[in-house]
């Protein structure tokens, strides 16, 4: 025992170096800012900006030195006045045929001597990367000798990575390609379905391991320990055997605990408030900072497996702790990731060694300052809590808690009970005299003592906690209030699942098992939400696996590159979602219900689409089945889509079954194409602190209770 916990006091002390920043309740309800307080903000930001111009000035000059000198061809311009440099491959486009390739070589083979001096420290990176024991194979029949066209990329502006209008705008004057950039280097976007599906397919790596390597577990394991680590989850989050329909839900008590919490905490706080605003006669409420909340709050409780009801503490005491444990929780939650975009956590590798200021300065970046001492405090109170719980379980004589920790508790004992037993059977079959059987031997031996659990898998199941917490929590606040703004919006819509809800006996609470399939019209709205409002605006990335790769049109990309898929840009693309491809049209959807998340896909499928896809001269579209990634796909795609959804559909159809949602404002958008006029140009949304897509405004509804 002295071991383990001084073992996990040194994870603590590790971890606690790199997190920061503390949030209130309060403070968590200013997120989203009056106008009074942004221009305060934009003030203060204007001021740092000026203290750190020094720095700016010369990442930028770096950056755009690096591609002008790279650049042998194509046109530089302004995007709405700030710089945009596009850079032309080599004509010959042979990246790929010269052993290393790289964008080393890239630089070099341009006559850029600058390259050198950016590439030096990326250089050094890529070979760690490559000495992390992962292989990445290709076969032949996929390579490629030289590509048709040359690769055209092309740098986004900075407000790019904040902005979704601005995203969608240049996305669309660049091209399939554009580049992000990272650490000074470039970080490859690509925004069109058919260089998705071979991106996000098995032959492209996702490499998120030599930037962040140190505590997030799945978010930054690759190669057999994300697979292990993945399966687990998709074990947990899909308790459906593949044979089975999908409307015959299996029961799974941790699933079930979720709703548990999430309607607990619907009814003691969500609906009363909103009972609130509904009495005080067309006063909007910000829906956005409500489900915040909520999520952040409900998935500390469940990850972990503290009890959904707070009235069973009946001791002060034990009520503070609990109260104590979700608000360090939050906190840790909250701001953890500051870069807007689905790359962030390359920054908390990259910070341990730069201050934050000097190597990129984003709006939020002074709250990130000023949260991270908090987070400190924070980290040590859930440390203190995982040493709890691995007490609980040794002294406990094997009881356990619920939520996601039981589950993953009892899935590590599942595993070293499986792997034990494989053990014995190996050394009978190695001729031992003694015939004993081994599963027998293995229940023997749990009958006694409680298990023991190594200090590397209790790390791992911690790790996990905080990967599903922090991967699962923000997407769904970000989607919730989406949908129901968006809803405000569209009162026929809003008629029409209310008909569909009715069909659900009114007493009981919306379960998993209950709501399937007799919500068609609630399914389709959340799933065109998703697309035209995806949480996460691009996938995490992954690297090519070798520079003769080749991509769909001829399109060759160095080895080694890193490539993310643009969600927001690829889910608007005319070619596969049809010319309204930039209209809400939940009815696009009516075919392909209910929806089946990528793991699900057969693999012939999967295979199938790639292949096509790589298909040169074939300008087929990618058919809306596959182009529909918002989940992303293949290996490291979401593992809990078929559950995220069904939470979405749970709280909007509770929400709704008690509320009318207007417009806040007479002026509004209201109608049959208010929600296209708030899709179409992004304006009221912004990239903001967590990474996901959040409504700057915080979602603004009336609410009206209904009779
Ligand atoms: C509407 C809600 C959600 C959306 C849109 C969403 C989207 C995504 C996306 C785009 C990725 C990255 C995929 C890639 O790089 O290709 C991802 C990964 C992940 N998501 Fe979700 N997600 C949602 C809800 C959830 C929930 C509720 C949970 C957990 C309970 C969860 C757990 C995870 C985990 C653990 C990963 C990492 C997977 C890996 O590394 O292999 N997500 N999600």
């Amino acid at each position: 025992m002295f071991q383990v916990m001084t073992k996990l006091c040194a994870v603590v002390a590790l971890s606690s170096k790199k997190n920061c920043g503390e949030i209130s309740i309060r403070e968590k309800k200013s997120f989203f800012p009056s106008v009074a307080k942004k221009k305060r903000n934009k003030k203060k930001f204007a001021n740092l900006s000026k203290r750190n111009s020094d720095t700016k000035a010369r990442i930028t000059r770096t950056k755009y030195d690096w591609i002008q000198n790279a650049r042998t061809g194509g046109t530089s311009y302004n995007v709405d006045g700030e710089p945009l440099v596009v850079v032309v491959q080599d004509e010959r486009g042979q990246h790929g045929n010269h052993g290393g390739g790289g964008w080393a070589d890239l630089v070099e083979e341009s006559g850029g001597g600058t390259g050198e001096r950016v590439f030096g420290a990326a250089k050094a990176e890529y070979s760690a990367q490559w000495a992390d024991g992962v292989t990445r194979t290709v076969s032949d029949s996929e390579t490629a000798t030289a590509p048709r066209a040359p690769v055209t990329l092309a740098a986004f502006t900075r407000r790019a990575l904040s902005s979704p209008a601005v995203l969608l705008h240049e996305a669309r004057a660049l091209g399939v390609f554009h580049v992000k950039w990272l650490l000074g280097g470039p970080l490859v976007a690509v925004a069109s379905p058919k260089v998705a599906t071979v991106v996000l397919s098995k032959h492209f790596q996702a490499d998120r391991f030599a930037l962040n390597f140190d505590a997030k577990s799945i978010l930054v394991h690759n190669g057999p320990e994300h697979k292990r680590d993945k399966q687990i989850l998709l074990k947990l989050f899909n308790p459906l055997p593949a044979s089975s329909s999908a409307s015959a839900k299996r029961p799974s008590p941790t699933l079930d605990n979720l709703i548990d919490h999430i309607h607990s905490r619907l009814n003691s706080e969500v609906f009363p408030e909103l009972n609130t605003a509904s009495s005080s006669s067309n006063l909007p409420i910000d829906l956005a900072p409500i489900f915040e909340e909520l999520f952040v709050d409900v998935f500390a409780l469940w990850c972990l497996g503290l009890d959904p009801n707070i009235s069973t503490f009946n001791d002060d005491e034990a009520i503070k702790r609990r109260e104590k444990i979700v608000d360090a929780k939050r906190c840790l939650a909250n701001l953890t990731f500051i870069v807007p975009t689905g790359i962030t956590w390359y920054f908390d590798r990259l910070r341990t060694f730069v201050p934050f200021t000097e190597y990129l300065m984003l709006p939020g970046h002074r709250d990130y300052l000023i949260r991270r001492n908090g987070k400190a405090r924070a980290r040590t109170i859930i440390d203190a809590e995982y040493i709890e719980i691995v007490k609980e379980y040794k002294e406990s004589n094997g009881k356990r808690r619920g939520g996601l920790i039981g589950a993953l508790i009892e899935e590590t004992l599942t595993r070293q009970a499986l792997e034990k037993s494989k053990e014995a059977a190996k050394e009978e079959q190695g001729g031992e005299d003694e015939q004993t059987n081994p599963k027998a031997a293995v229940d023997d031996d749990a009958a006694d003592t409680v298990p023991e659990i190594q200090v590397k898998d209790w790390e791992n199941i911690f790790g996990l906690l905080e990967d599903v917490q922090i991967a699962g929590q923000m997407p769904l606040y970000s989607l919730i209030p989406h949908t129901l703004y968006l809803l405000s919006h569209n009162p026929a819509a809003q008629k029409q699942i209310l008909t569909d809800l009715s069909k659900l006996s009114s007493t009981r609470p919306i379960s998993r098992s209950s709501q399937p399939q007799i919500l068609p019209s609630l399914d389709a709205f959340i799933l065109e939400t998703l697309r035209t409002c995806p949480p996460l605006a691009t996938t995490y990335s992954r690297m090519s696996a070798t520079n003769r790769f080749k991509l769909p049109d001829g399109w060759n990309l160095p080895s080694k590159t890193h490539v993310a898929v643009d969600l927001l840009s690829t889910l608007r693309d005319v070619d596969s979602f049809g010319a309204d491809a930039d209209q809400f049209s939940p009815a696009r959807f009516n075919g392909f219900l209910p929806y089946q998340p990528t793991y699900e896909v057969p693999a012939a499928e999967v295979n199938a689409a790639v292949k096509a896809a790589l298909k040169i001269g074939d300008s087929t579209a990618v058919p809306l089945k596959t182009a529909f990634v918002p989940f992303g796909n293949g290996v490291y795609a979401c593992p809990a889509q078929r559950l995220a959804l069904d939470v979405v559909k749970i709280v909007v159809g509770e929400v709704l079954r008690r509320f009318e949602v207007l417009p806040a404002s007479a002026s509004s958008r209201a109608g049959e194409n208010g929600c296209t006029a708030i899709i179409a140009g992004m304006e009221e949304f912004g990239y903001e602190h967590g990474g996901v897509l959040r409504h700057l405004e915080g979602c603004p509804v009336v609410v009206k209770k209904r009779k």
